[in-house]
């Protein structure tokens, strides 16, 4: 088995030196398995003494192997070969990365735009299982997803409690539903937050239907485990946590690149741990997905920290002021866990709570409930129309002078976030925005999918340091679709969700712009013309 190492170089050396000693002395590995909730300090308390299954979730979790693999058999016997995955930040990041690891087809559904819920409802229903997962179980997104699809079940003569899976807490409102609709119910551990719920049914569970080996990925965890929970000069956490939390001052940004690592889209699940555990109170780590040639990486930025995963970092370790990080993946979701649990005790914050993801959800429900009559444009280029904060758009004619507006308003230390809220499976072009800007800013550019960034990073945008500027695109899709039993559509959803953050971050004192594409497909390809031209 591929060995966990984590190689760190200058700074995030000199990072290590600082912060391992009094770690070490003070026991915080073996304090951290023995699930000890007074690490984070007095105030973290009441949240963290109901926090710490993780610690041995890859122990707990084995008896899910083979409950999971004979249900995989039974849909299997009966023709049963796709996996549908309803949910939301912790309830999906996690399965995404297992399943693309193991290179095991895995439709995760973790949006609300019309276009890419139709297109997953439409994809060879009669032979689909779909795992509903959602830990409060009340979580908007995976709710309507769910009536969607068992509205589609029943038009197609299925019976949709022969192919709904459900993934909760015990006594959440779905596991009551679903058991009164006949579902399957696995039910999780409460004292799991959702994102460090990797080894818990949340991960296990659709992986496993899916067809990935989970127990496999236990095992690389539990071996994981044994180094991790060590006070030791070479615990890989306790380095790692010291490593991207140390810098003097903090290094605010995360750039998190796959080098040579085997491991898929290990980042966007990162992102979540980091964002929603470090960033609030005003501080935080802001995790950045960095494409290997990223300019960020050439700016050599003094406060981005990045870390490399790499096929093997004792082979190939850390050089300039880099971090190289290197384990099977089931080793690695058990590394990063811990490595955040040591940096919010180095930056003093409280890991489990996230204070600041629930504003966003209360303007988008207020919207939903109001239907305010849509704000006119302040002006559209072609099919892109314009809204945003005065400071960006006043006075603007030009889709290239505002977004130059909104860079110009980046703060001394600030950060560029680009949210699209789009079908994220069909307008994989609108990435390609998050190198421009770097460029164009020469500061990190971090790039998210809505509605599923707001169960991320959304916490750091509004809860980390005020220093971001946001472009927010929109799409007009032609398609909608009314979400079963309830007053709105999966269009009024999704829109709601953009207006309700933008209104969450310009109430925070931030810049936003916010450009609306009308014809998406043309649209996206016209943005990314007129931003290459300026
Ligand atoms: O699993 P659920 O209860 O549906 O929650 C899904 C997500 O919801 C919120 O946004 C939380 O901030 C996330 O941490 C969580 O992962």
């Amino acid at each position: 088995m591929q060995r966990l190492t984590v190689s760190t170089s200058g700074a995030a050396s000199d990072a290590v030196r600082r912060h391992l000693p009094p770690l070490v002395s003070d026991g915080v590995a073996g304090k951290l398995f023995a699930k000890d909730h007074t690490l984070w300090g007095e105030a973290a308390e009441e949240e963290s003494s109901k926090r710490l299954g993780w610690t041995d979730a890859h122990d707990v979790s084995r008896p899910l192997v083979d409950e999971v693999l004979a249900l995989r058999d039974e849909f299997l016997a009966n023709g049963v070969d796709r996996v549908v995955l309803c949910g939301m930040g912790g309830s999906s990041l996690a399965p995404e990365v297992i399943a693309r690891t193991a290179g095991v087809a895995l439709t995760v559904l973790d949006s609300t735009d019309p276009a890419q819920v139709a297109a997953a409802l439409a994809d060879r229903l009669e032979r689909t299982a779909v795992v509903v997962s959602s830990k409060s179980g009340s979580t908007i997104e995976t709710d309507s997803q769910r009536r969607a699809f068992e509205a589609a079940f029943r038009e197609a003569g299925i019976d949709p409690a022969s192919r709904i899976v459900v993934v909760t807490d015990p006594g959440s409102p779905l596991e009551a539903a679903s058991r009164a609709a006949g579902y399957r119910v696995f039910l999780a551990d409460a004292t799991v937050g959702g994102r460090f719920s990797a080894l818990t049914a949340f991960g296990l569970v659709p992986t496993g239907l899916a067809g990935v080996n989970v127990a496999a990925l236990l095992d690389e965890a539990r071996a994981a485990a044994d180094v991790l929970a060590v006070d030791a000069d070479e615990n890989p956490g306790l380095v790692l946590g010291a490593a991207i939390a140390g810098g003097e001052p903090i290094k605010t940004y995360l750039g998190i690149v796959s080098d040579t690592t085997s491991i898929e889209g290990f980042g966007d699940w990162a992102e979540q741990l980091i964002a929603e555990s470090t960033g609030k109170d005003g501080r935080g780590l802001l995790p950045v997905v960095l494409p290997i040639d990223a300019p960020e990486i050439g700016a050599t930025l003094p406060d981005l920290q990045v870390a490399r995963l790499v096929a093997d970092a004792a082979d190939t370790p850390a050089v300039g002021d880099e971090i190289a990080v290197s384990g099977p993946l089931g080793a690695q979701l058990l590394l990063w866990e811990v490595a955040v649990a040591v940096a919010g005790r180095i930056i003093g914050i409280n890991p489990y709570d996230q204070p600041d993801v629930e504003s966003a959800k209360l303007a988008a429900r207020g919207l939903l409930d109001e239907q305010p009559a849509p704000t006119p444009a302040a002006f559209a280029e072609g099919g892109i129309e314009a809204r945003g904060t005065d400071d960006v758009v006043e006075g603007r004619t030009t889709v290239a002078s505002a977004v130059d507006a909104l860079l110009a308003a980046l703060p001394e230390g600030g950060y560029v976030s680009v949210q699209a809220y789009a079908d994220r499976t069909r307008l994989m072009v609108l990435e390609a925005l998050r190198d421009l800007l770097a460029e164009r800013s020469r500061r990190p550019v971090t790039f998210g999918w809505g509605p599923r960034f707001l169960h991320s990073t959304g916490q750091f945008h509004k809860g980390g340091p005020k220093v971001g500027v946001f472009l927010q695109l929109t799409s007009k899709e032609d398609i909608d679709i009314e979400v079963p039993e309830r007053p709105f559509s999966f269009g009024s959803l999704i829109a709601a969700q953009a207006t309700g953050d933008a209104q969450v971050l310009e109430a925070h004192g931030r810049p936003v712009l916010r450009l609306e594409l009308t014809s998406p497909d043309r649209d996206a390809t016209a943005l990314l013309e007129l931003l290459r031209a300026i």
